[in-house]
């Protein structure tokens, strides 16, 4: 059953149009991230949910209870603090001169008092030590202030968990770290969840649903692995990661082209069209004359650290070339190598527009 409901939503600021008839479906205890680039409405329609901002037209319904209702006729509005709602901001916004049990203490309503078995609870769940209990925001690391603002949002058992950007001002090893032991915590209490990024490997790891924005509209929705596999346009394809991008020629479920007769993800129209594959999805062999298959030359090599991206230009036509996902190892061809290249699982393909 769909917990949160977004229908129709438009929001304009002057001549500035932020949101433009955006839907959202999302599930309860599941989590949505909505990603898109700066200033597509991500955070309006975050606020818009929590009832910071008014829209221009359209509703938001939680758990069946109707909360907003935009335009002057049928008008309907219920405030931010009245709508069960957990917010957790880029920086936290925990109260800087208040200790960790009193910014906890005030969220659940009540004086600070040693031993609050409630406070004890959530500085658990969040795997916060109860020494720091006694300490103000400053003394703390960015990721624990992160947590101690995600145990302050689940205070009051929430029925929706809005994140706004809230790993953002952490460094690589404490953002992924600190990520990963929140989506496990919401996880564990079930709490339906919207997070607001615009960091693409964050919304594939971290959600159930990705919803891809640009200019106020949503581009695509669906579970990671579907919308990275299969993106709608290519626009979407590259906006969630590297691609391969060739002309080719679409026949029922197949498409023809440099690197041989592919299987397609989706049918497409018959005719001209340009492939995406994935570099990952290229798989780069030493040159075997009893296999026969699309053969280049390595051109170029950028290191990754994790791995490197290998440019080959391609025999068959050398006004082509394709990125791979390779392996950084010792035996690895260099540049000037001849290789074999093989496309493992289905591509994309896109009539032109
Ligand atoms: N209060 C406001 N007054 C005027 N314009 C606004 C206001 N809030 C947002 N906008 C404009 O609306 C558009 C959408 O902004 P929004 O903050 O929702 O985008 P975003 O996708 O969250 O961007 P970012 O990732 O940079 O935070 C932008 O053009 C922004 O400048």
């Amino acid at each position: 059953m769909n917990h949160l409901v977004v229908t129709g939503l438009h929001k304009s600021f002057g001549a500035v149009r932020a949101l433009d008839g955006v839907d959202l479906q999302v599930a309860a205890g599941s989590t949505t991230a909505l990603l898109g680039p700066s200033g597509c409405g991500k955070t309006t329609l975050l606020r818009i949910i929590a009832g910071f901002e008014r829209p221009d037209a359209g509703s938001v319904v939680i758990g069946g209870e109707v909360v907003t209702v935009g335009g002057t006729s049928a008008a309907r509005w219920v405030p931010p603090e009245r709508r069960a709602i957990g917010y957790v901001a880029q920086e936290g916004a925990l109260f800087p001169h208040l200790t960790i049990r009193q910014n906890v203490a005030f969220a659940l309503g009540r004086k600070e008092r040693r031993g609050d078995a409630r406070i004890t609870e959530l500085m658990e769940l969040v795997s916060l030590d109860l020494g720091i209990l006694g300490r103000r925001p400053h003394e703390l690391s960015g990721g624990q202030q992160q947590r101690v603002a995600l145990a302050r949002a689940l205070a009051t058992r929430p029925r929706l968990m809005l994140l706004d950007e809230p790993f953002a001002a952490l460094d690589a090893g404490l953002r992924s770290a600190t990520r990963d032991l929140v989506a496990a915590v919401l996880a564990k209490e079930g709490v339906t969840t919207v997070l607001v990024t615009h960091d693409q490997e964050e919304a594939l790891s971290f959600a159930d649903q990705v919803l891809v924005m640009r200019n106020g509209q949503v581009q695509q929705a669906g579970a990671p692995r579907d919308i990275y596999n299969g993106p709608k346009n290519l626009w979407t394809a590259g906006f969630l990661g590297d691609t391969v991008q060739l002309p080719g020629v679409a026949s029922g479920s197949t498409v023809r082209c440099a690197l041989g007769a592919l299987q397609l993800e989706k049918a497409c129209a018959a005719g001209d069209v340009t492939v995406m594959i994935r570099p990952e999805q290229i798989a780069v062999m030493p040159c075997d004359a009893s296999h026969p298959c699309p053969r280049g030359v390595v051109a170029g090599l950028s290191y990754r650290g994790h791995d490197s991206l290998m440019t080959v230009k391609l025999a068959d036509d050398p006004s082509l070339t394709v990125t791979c996902r390779a392996l950084d190892h010792p035996g690895m061809p260099g540049v000037g190598t001849s290789v074999d290249l093989q496309v493992i699982g289905p591509v994309s393909a896109y009539s032109p527009e």
